[in-house]
């Protein structure tokens, strides 16, 4: 099991960890009162003198499935980057605020963002397989981590089967992954992040370009997923947050008159039920039964 105590996120990574099985836990109700994997306070994010969000407080518990909605540019994948920071990678980009991650600010100084990106994994809108064999997507990170070929033999089957793609896949390991479907290509890349033994998986609107089928059986996999990790999904349908996530955070925008620009902010977060069913503020009312957005 990959080692949550933040303490060695400042370390290279130990490759004898990475493959290694998440001991499962469970999903839905059983995860109340779950470990808190994620206590965002304050935070703020910049591009540049532009905040696109503001003073984000909310957690994220153990093996749940956590759904940030909320309308166009009210600022989820910013927010979902900043977890991991992802949001290094972009000029001008910059956080306030704390993100801790089992206790420790994943922006603290000697933190390693590499090491913080291997345990806190993310998978992107549009499926992204590198132009390799199906294999050598799933190996690629073990084998840049240094993990020997002979295990990253079960380190690619372990994380085929896990996104739900091996019977699929396994009598042609050596195709090209772009010959896949759009939808085993997303399974691809979920099977990509998880065979570095990621502890939280980042989603960020997956199944926004695959077909109802398809979107189905990523649900399905997330669900499942979720017994073994922790998921932080952007979504842009509802209904899928309400389906899949045990929690919800709903994000709207309030518009600065004077610099006529907009900011994001958490509305409301609570679970998933109670912010579809009875939420507390009238613009998550609004949002969630279709009057605004
Ligand atoms: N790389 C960037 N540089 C500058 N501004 C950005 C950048 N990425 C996002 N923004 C701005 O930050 C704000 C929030 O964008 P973000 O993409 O996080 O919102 P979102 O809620 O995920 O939107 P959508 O649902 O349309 O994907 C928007 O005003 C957007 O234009």
């Amino acid at each position: 099991m990959s080692d949550p105590s933040l303490s060695a996120l400042g370390r290279t990574v130990d490759p004898r960890r990475i493959g290694a099985n998440t001991a499962p836990a469970q999903h839905g109700p059983a995860g109340h009162g779950a470990p808190t994997v994620f206590d965002i306070r304050g935070v703020n994010v910049y591009y540049g003198a532009y905040k696109a969000v503001k003073d984000v407080n909310f957690t994220v518990a153990k093996n749940e499935i956590t759904a940030l909605i909320g309308p166009s540019g009210c600022g989820k994948s910013t927010l979902l980057r900043s977890l991991n920071r992802m949001n290094d990678l972009i000029p001008g980009a910059r956080v306030e605020g704390t993100v801790s991650y089992h206790g420790k600010d994943v922006y603290a100084a000697g933190v390693d963002p590499v090491e913080v990106r291997r345990r806190i994994g993310m998978v992107f809108q549009k499926a992204n397989p590198f132009p390799k064999s199906i294999f050598d997507n799933v190996a690629y990170g073990p084998r840049i981590h240094g993990v020997p070929r002979a295990e990253r033999e079960a380190i690619v089957e372990d994380s085929l089967k896990k996104a739900a793609l091996w019977d699929e896949v396994k009598d042609k390991l050596k195709q090209s992954a772009l010959a896949l479907s759009g939808g085993q290509q997303q399974r691809l890349c979920i099977a990509r992040t998880i065979a570095l033994a990621p502890e939280v998986v980042l989603m960020d609107e997956p199944c926004s370009a695959l077909d109802p089928i398809a979107t189905a059986r990523i649900e399905e996999l997330m669900v499942d997923l979720a017994k073994q990790f922790t998921i932080v999904i952007v979504t842009h349908n509802m209904q899928q947050a309400a389906r899949v996530s045990d929690k919800t955070a709903f994000f709207s925008t309030e518009v600065n008159e004077q610099s006529d620009t907009r900011t994001g902010v958490l509305v409301e977060f609570d679970d998933t039920q109670r912010i579809f069913t009875t939420p507390s503020d009238e613009r998550t009312e609004n949002y969630v039964t279709g009057r605004f957005g």
